[in-house]
C-alpha cells in the first residue's frame, strides 16, 4: 500500500474534482474550477497510475498484469477498508444510481457521472434521482459529475451502467483518460447489428484494461428499499473480483464471484427476452404450470445459446441465470416484463416503448438473438415466436399453439443430449430418404420416425439435427 493511500481515505476531506463534479454539500453555482488536482492520487491502483504517468507509458503499453499485481498486493487491506477504493459509475439511470449509492454507503469515494448537466445539479441539491428513482434519498457522500474526464481520472474502477446502445460511444469517450483503471459492465444487453456483448466491446475499445461484468437479480427499486439481494461479478482477474465484492458488499447486498464472463453476461442479456414473453403471457392470464414451462424452457434456450457462445451451461443455474430470469419474469417492476404486458394487451411495440420511457434492453436483444440464432442454426423457438408476434405481426395465440406442437425434445439436453430423442432420428430419416438403396428399416424405427416427422416440422429443428450430426461426425473423425 502506498503511503498516500494509507493517509487518504474518503472519510477525510475529498480531493478536489475537476470541472462540474459536484459534492452534495457543495453549492451547485459554486462549482470549483480548480483542475489542478494537486493532491496525490490515492487508492488501490494509485501506484500503477503514478508509475504509468511518470514513465510516460502510453495507454496501449500498460501491462494489465502489473495492475492486477498492484491490486492483489493490497487486497487484504481493501477487504477491511473498502473506503480506500475510488469509484466512478457512468450512467444516471436507475441502476447506475442504485449501485453508486451502495458503494458510497460503504464508504467508497464514489462519483456518479450523469450526461445531463441540469440533472447533475438537481441530484446534488436534492440528493435524489427524481427522474428514475423518485422518492429515494441517496447517500450524502455520493458525488455527481457531468464531466467524463474528471469522473474517471484517478479512479480504481469505472462501472458502466449506460444502456447498451450507448456503451461503445461511452468507452470511446473515456479511452483518452484510461491509465490503470479497471472497467466493470453493469449493462445487460447486446450491441445492435454486431451481436457484441459488453465485454466484447470493452476488449475492442480498451484492449489493455482489466475488466469484469456484473449481473444478477437486481431490480433497482428493491435495492433502494434495502431488500436483500445478490449479484455476480465475473472476471478473469481475482483481485478485481475481490475489489468489486469489497466495494458493494453489505448486509443487504451480497456479491458472488465467477470467472465465466460469457455465461454471466449472457444470463443478464437473454433473460430480458423471456421477461417480455412472461409479461405478455400474464396479459393472457396463463396459469402457474404455463409460467413454469415458459421459465424452464427459457432457461433451456439461454443455456443452449450460451454454450454456442462459449459459456459454461452450469453458470445459467446461478444468480445471473435462473436467479435473474426468475426475478425479471415475475416482477411488474421489470421494464421488460412491462413491455410484454403492454404488448399482450394489444399495444404495438413502438407505443409500448414510448409509454415505458425507460430502458428495456430485451426489445433490441430479441432482434439480435433471433437473427443470430437463425443464421447459426441454434434452436430458440420461444425467441423466434416472440419475434414473429412483435415484428411480423403474427397472432400471439396461434404462435403459442404452434410452439406447443413442436416435436419431442429432451428436457435437459446436457443430461440427455437432444440427439438421443429425435434430432438424430430426423437426420437418419433425411439420409434414408435421399438414399433409395437404404429404404429397409424395421417397423419400430419407421413408426418412431413417422412420429418425429409428423410433429417436428420446424426448419430450425432440422438444422439443429444436421448440426448435431455434423458435430458427431467430426467428433468421431477427431477420435480416429
Ligand atoms: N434498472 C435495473 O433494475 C437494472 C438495470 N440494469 C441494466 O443497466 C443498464 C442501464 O439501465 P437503467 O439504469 O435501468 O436505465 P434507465 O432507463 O433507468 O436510465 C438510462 C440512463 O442512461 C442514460 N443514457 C441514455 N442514453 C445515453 C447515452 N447515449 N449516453 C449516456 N447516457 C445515456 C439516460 O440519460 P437521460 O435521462 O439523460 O436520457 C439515463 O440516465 C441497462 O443495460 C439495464 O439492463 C441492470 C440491472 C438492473
Ligand atoms: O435486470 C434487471 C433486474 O435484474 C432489471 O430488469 P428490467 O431491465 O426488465 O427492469
Amino acid at each position: 500500500m502506498t503511503s498516500s493511500t494509507k493517509n487518504n481515505t474518503s472519510k477525510e476531506k475529498p480531493n478536489k474534482e475537476a470541472v462540474d463534479t459536484v459534492a452534495p454539500n457543495q453549492k451547485t453555482d459554486d462549482i470549483s474550477l480548480d483542475t489542478a488536482s494537486t493532491e496525490k492520487s490515492s487508492g488501490l491502483l494509485a501506484g500503477i497510475i503514478e508509475r504509468a504517468t511518470k514513465s510516460g507509458l502510453g495507454r496501449r503499453k500498460l501491462n494489465p498484469s502489473a495492475v492486477e499485481a498492484d491490486v492483489a498486493k493490497n487486497m487484504e487491506q481493501v477487504r477491511d477498508n473498502p473506503d480506500q477504493l475510488r469509484l466512478a459509475f457512468l450512467g444516471g439511470g436507475s441502476f447506475g444510481t442504485a449501485m453508486a449509492n451502495l458503494a458510497a454507503r460503504n464508504g467508497c469515494d464514489t462519483t456518479l457521472w450523469v450526461r445531463n448537466k441540469r440533472t447533475v445539479k438537481s441530484m446534488a441539491k436534492s440528493q435524489m434521482n427524481k427522474k428514475y428513482l423518485s422518492g429515494y434519498k441517496l447517500d450524502e457522500s455520493l458525488k455527481y459529475s457531468h464531466d467524463l474526464a474528471s469522473a474517471v481520472k484517478d479512479k480504481d474502477i469505472i462501472f458502466l451502467a449506460v444502456p447498451s446502445l450507448a456503451f461503445r460511444e461511452t468507452l470511446k469517450s473515456i479511452a483518452p483518460f484510461i491509465t490503470g483503471q479497471s472497467v466493470v459492465s453493469l449493462t445487460k444487453g447486446m450491441e445492435k447489428d454486431t451481436f457484441a456483448l459488453m465485454s466484447d466491446i470493452i476488449k475492442d475499445e480498451l484492449p489493455e484494461v482489466n475488466f469484469g461484468v456484473m449481473s444478477g437479480p437486481n431490480l433497482a427499486i428493491e435495492i433502494m428499499k434495502n431488500m436483500p439481494s445478490a449479484t455476480v461479478i465475473a472476471s478473469h482477474s481475482e483481485p478485481l473480483r475481490h475489489a468489486v465484492q469489497a466495494a458493494l458488499h453489505s448486509a443487504f447486498f451480497r456479491v458472488f464471484a465467477s470467472d465465466d464472463i460469457r455465461g454471466v453476461e449472457l444470463g443478464g442479456a437473454l433473460k430480458n427476452i423471456y421477461a417480455i414473453a412472461m409479461g405478455m403471457a400474464a396479459a393472457y392470464d396463463v396459469g402457474e404450470n404455463t409460467k413454469a414451462m415458459l421459465l424452464t424452457r427459457a432457461l433451456a434456450e439461454m443455456s443452449r445459446f450460451g454454450v454456442e457462445a462459449g459459456a459454461n451451461p452450469l453458470t445459467f443455474l446461478g444468480l445471473s441465470g435462473v436467479g435473474d430470469l426468475y426475478a425479471t419474469c415475475s416482477s411488474e417492476l421489470s421494464r421488460n416484463y412491462q413491455i410484454g404486458n403492454m404488448l399482450g394487451r394489444g399495444m404495438n411495440i413502438d407505443a409500448a416503448v414510448k409509454k415505458l420511457g425507460q430502458t428495456a434492453e430485451g426489445v433490441n436483444t430479441i432482434q439480435q438473438v433471433h437473427e443470430k440464432a437463425s443464421k447459426d442454426g441454434i434452436y430458440m423457438p420461444i425467441t423466434h415466436a416472440l419475434y414473429a408476434v412483435i415484428y411480423e405481426d403474427k397472432a400471439a395465440l396461434g404462435v403459442a399453439l404452434h410452439l406447443m406442437e413442436a416435436g419431442f425434445r429432451s428436457d435437459v439436453e446436457f443430461v440427455m443430449p437432444h440427439d438421443y430423442s429425435n434430432a438424430a432420428l430426423t437426420a437418419q430419416m433425411q439420409a434414408a430418404a435421399s438414399n433409395p438403396d437404404d429404404q429397409e428399416q424395421d417397423s419400430d424405427s419407421k413408426n418412431n420416425a413417422e412420429n418425429v416427422t409428423n410433429t417436428d416440422d420446424d426448419s430450425v429443428e432440422n438444422k439443429d439435427a444436421k448440426k448435431s450430426t455434423a458435430k458427431n461426425d467430426s467428433a468421431s473423425k477427431d477420435k480416429k
